[in-house]
């Protein structure tokens, strides 16, 4: 398990990660994410030693990486699959790694086996495309046999039959009871890999739980409902009825109504009595990636001026309460985009929850802050649903 309390790295002003408290627990795929910049490569760089934190502090079974015994053979990780010695065979830069480790050459072949570059073992990796690559780092970190694996954006570069390898990889060494923590942006990927998430903003925890909650926190069920395109009287007086008994109407972009807080029986009903005909009624549930937007809506640093979530996201209902923002020192008020309100006590969603193919990853198991809040200042809720005076979002903050 890995465990992380307290946990806080701060570059100089900048604060990359704040107060950061989780656990990864094994035998399940945790999904890590956030948007850009959130801290989510230096979390794991703090996990692995290769930085120390400011405070606070993170273990692997009880113990600082640093401080594990023969710590390749506990911990495996990929995080960056370009840091390899491009001059190398594939088959010579593993078996440096294994030779820094004690770990058998056998080993190499087994892992080349694995990840599917054995026909490639003897080609330099300066050659090998990103997938390749991906597939090389991956290789490295499954060298040691470990319990414990992270892999910062695995899929990145694969194909579609890479990225499935992959998937089915990351659930069946979680099924083989292992400690598996695997970043992505992917969120349709991790919808169908992770079995749990945390998701942080700006540095700091914004969600510790299943995919299936976190969906059902974060989002709304909502009905579609269309009327004639020709007869737009009848979308006004739908509209009408609908907001007079209680549901929350809003304009889609194909002119269809998006409908929350009302049943789909009870749209029908009202629709009946009002007179007007139904040339579509059809319930629908959250994505995760809906379900991710709004959560980290205000803790995006990087965003186009023409941002594709404007239409994704819909405007702010009247009368309901703006998300909360993080904001940074210096940095001004994000933009922040309105979504309608989650539904309370809404139902669960349901997610594809294969099961893991068996092993196509074949090998055995082994066995066996006290520190002020830089982000603390209340954050005013804009009067108005709409984007509030934003600072330059297009720009790297360092350049504004
Ligand atoms: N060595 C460093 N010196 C100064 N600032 C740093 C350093 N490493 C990271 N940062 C800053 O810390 C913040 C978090 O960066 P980090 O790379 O951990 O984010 P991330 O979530 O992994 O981003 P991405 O999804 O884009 O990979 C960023 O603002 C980044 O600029």
């Amino acid at each position: 398990m890995i465990e992380a309390v307290g946990l806080t790295k701060r570059y100089g002003d900048k604060t990359a990660v704040y107060n950061l408290s989780f656990q990864v627990r094994p035998g399940a795929v945790t999904g890590f994410l956030g948007p850009n910049g959130s801290g989510k490569s230096t979390t794991m760089r703090m996990i692995l030693g290769l930085d120390d934190p400011t405070a606070g502090q993170v273990t692997i079974g009880g113990h600082p990486y640093r401080k594990l015994p023969n710590a390749p053979r506990q911990v495996g990780a990929l995080l960056d699959a370009k840091a390899v010695h491009g001059g190398r065979h594939a088959r010579n830069h593993l078996l440096c790694l294994a030779q820094l480790s004690g770990i058998p050459a056998r080993r190499v072949d087994e892992v080349l086996g694995v990840v599917g570059l054995q026909d490639v073992a003897k080609r330099r990796s300066k050659g090998f495309s990103l997938g390749m690559g991906q597939r090389l780092g991956i290789a490295a970190a499954l060298l040691g046999d470990p319990q414990v694996l992270l892999f910062d954006e695995p899929v990145n570069g694969l194909d579609p039959e890479g990225i499935l390898w992959v998937r089915n990889l990351m659930k069946s060494l979680a099924a083989e009871g292992r400690t598996v923590f695997v970043s992505s942006h992917l969120m349709s990927e991790m919808a169908l890999t992770a079995d749990h998430l945390i998701v942080i903003g700006r540095g700091q925890l914004l969600a510790d739980m299943s995919v299936r909650d976190f969906i059902s926190h974060n989002s709304a069920d909502f009905a579609r409902v269309r009327t004639p395109d020709t007869e737009p009287q009848q979308r006004e007086k739908l509209t009408a009825s609908l907001t007079e008994a209680g549901g929350q109407v809003l304009p889609e972009q194909d002119g269809a109504l998006r409908v929350m807080g009302l049943p789909l029986p009870r749209i029908s009903d009202l629709a009946h009595d009002a007179d007007v005909r139904l040339w579509e009624l059809s319930p629908h549930q959250a994505s995760l990636e809906e379900a991710y937007m709004r959560m980290t809506q205000g803790a995006v640093d990087y965003r186009s001026t023409v941002d594709q979530r404007a239409g994704f996201l819909q405007e702010l209902p009247p009368g309901a309460v703006p998300p909360p923002q993080m904001p940074v020192p210096g940095q001004g008020q994000p933009g922040w985009y309105a979504p309608p309100p989650p539904q309370q006590g809404g139902h669960p969603f349901a997610m594809p929850q294969g099961q893991p193919p068996a092993g196509p990853y074949g090998a055995p198991a082994v066995p066996g802050a006290g520190e002020p809040n830089p982000y603390a200042q209340p954050s005013p809720a804009p009067a108005q649903p709409a984007p509030a005076a934003a600072p330059d979002l297009t720009k790297p903050e360092d350049a504004r």
